[in-house]
């Protein structure tokens, strides 16, 4: 099968440098500028600098490219993959579709299959999430990720195409749970940024994530996710990495509200969006999520991150 890239932010850019390793892959930029200076400078200096883009790697900004790939990547933010699907129907409206992108949409509270489904019902979709900052992809360091596809057939397929030499992938059928921890993992490493930020100490780091985890199974499992795939590389995996680093955009974000700083609003921060949509769906569904609460109110700047504590710290005690 041949494989493309749409998007070449930081994310796709790294996994179509690993893929590179295995076979020709094209990249798609929206921009003809961007993808000519790519194309013959071998680097995506604006989203993943100081990476050489391999030969077997050619970057695009003719659309015809991507629509002569059987899979096609997705690797835009989620609050744009609508957008992105809308303005090319004709040429991904019956592919495979492996969205890339780690988020529940704000005005619809969908995840992005969902959202595939919903745009280009003909295609098939399936979800690429987990573990992984481009930086460590792009390097060739190791790291494993989970393949969720409905389809179990497609899915052990895409297994197979899409793991690489330092790519490795595990498969799932439960999209809505590897969906859901993707989404919801963005969210608490806002949460536990903001705490480290204050100084407030790695026990509250850990008190965060643990109970962070616990919302992200309660919303999960209330939406029929299986308890499996939070326990996986998409749920708890990613939790652990995005809550402990600063490579974490969500995490910096985070940090910075917790210290009081600024930060740079053109840089993709997936869990703002998501929060607000998580916390809207947990409303809807009469879900008791209060750190994802506690997070609207931070990044909206309608509370402050001592009365977010006071609030967490004054629930009644319960069983754990
Ligand atoms: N960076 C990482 O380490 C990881 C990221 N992800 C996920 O990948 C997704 C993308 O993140 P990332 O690559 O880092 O983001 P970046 O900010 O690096 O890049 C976003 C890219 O999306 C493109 N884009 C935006 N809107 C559209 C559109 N309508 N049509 C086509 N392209 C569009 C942008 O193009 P333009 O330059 O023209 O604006 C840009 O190339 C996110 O959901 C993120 O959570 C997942 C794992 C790791
Ligand atoms: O999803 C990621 C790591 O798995 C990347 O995290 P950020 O989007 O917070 O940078």
């Amino acid at each position: 099968m041949s494989v493309a890239v749409l998007g070449s932010g930081a994310f796709g850019t790294a996994l179509a440098v690993s893929l590179a390793g295995k076979g020709p892959v094209t990249l798609w930029a929206r921009s003809a500028e961007q993808a000519e200076l790519m194309q013959t400078g071998r680097e995506n200096a604006l989203r993943l600098p100081g990476v050489r883009l391999p030969d077997s790697l050619r970057v695009t900004a003719d659309i015809a490219d991507v629509q002569a790939c059987e899979t096609v990547l997705l690797a835009v933010p989620m609050q744009k993959l609508r957008q992105a699907l809308a303005d090319h129907t004709e040429a991904l409206g019956r592919h495979v579709l492996v969205a890339c992108c780690k988020g529940i949409e704000l005005k619809t509270g969908m995840g992005p299959v969902s959202i595939i489904s919903e745009v280009l019902p003909d295609a098939r979709p399936a979800l690429l999430t987990g573990p992984s900052f481009a930086q460590d992809i792009a390097r060739g360091l190791p790291t494993a990720l989970t393949l969720a596809c409905a389809e179990a057939d497609l899915s052990a397929a895409l297994q197979e195409e899409l793991t690489t030499a330092n790519l490795r992938l595990y498969r799932t059928t439960d999209t809505i749970g590897a969906e859901l921890g993707g989404a919801l993992k963005n969210v608490m490493a806002i949460a536990c940024g903001a705490v480290i930020g204050a100084g407030l100490g790695e026990s509250a780091r850990a008190a965060l994530m643990t109970r962070g985890y616990a919302e992200m199974q309660r919303m999960a499992l209330a939406l029929g996710a299986q308890a499996e795939t939070l326990a996986g590389l998409s749920g708890f995996g990613d939790l652990a990495l995005t809550c402990t680093s600063e490579l974490s955009r969500n995490y910096r974000l985070g940090l910075a509200l917790g210290r009081g700083e600024s930060f740079d609003p053109s840089i993709t921060v997936e869990g703002v969006a998501t929060a607000h949509a998580v916390n809207a769906k947990a409303l809807e569904l009469g879900l008791d999520m209060p750190i994802t609460r506690c997070v609207t109110g931070l990044v909206d700047h309608s509370l402050t991150l001592n009365d977010a504590m006071a609030q967490l710290l004054a629930r009644p005690l319960k069983e754990e």
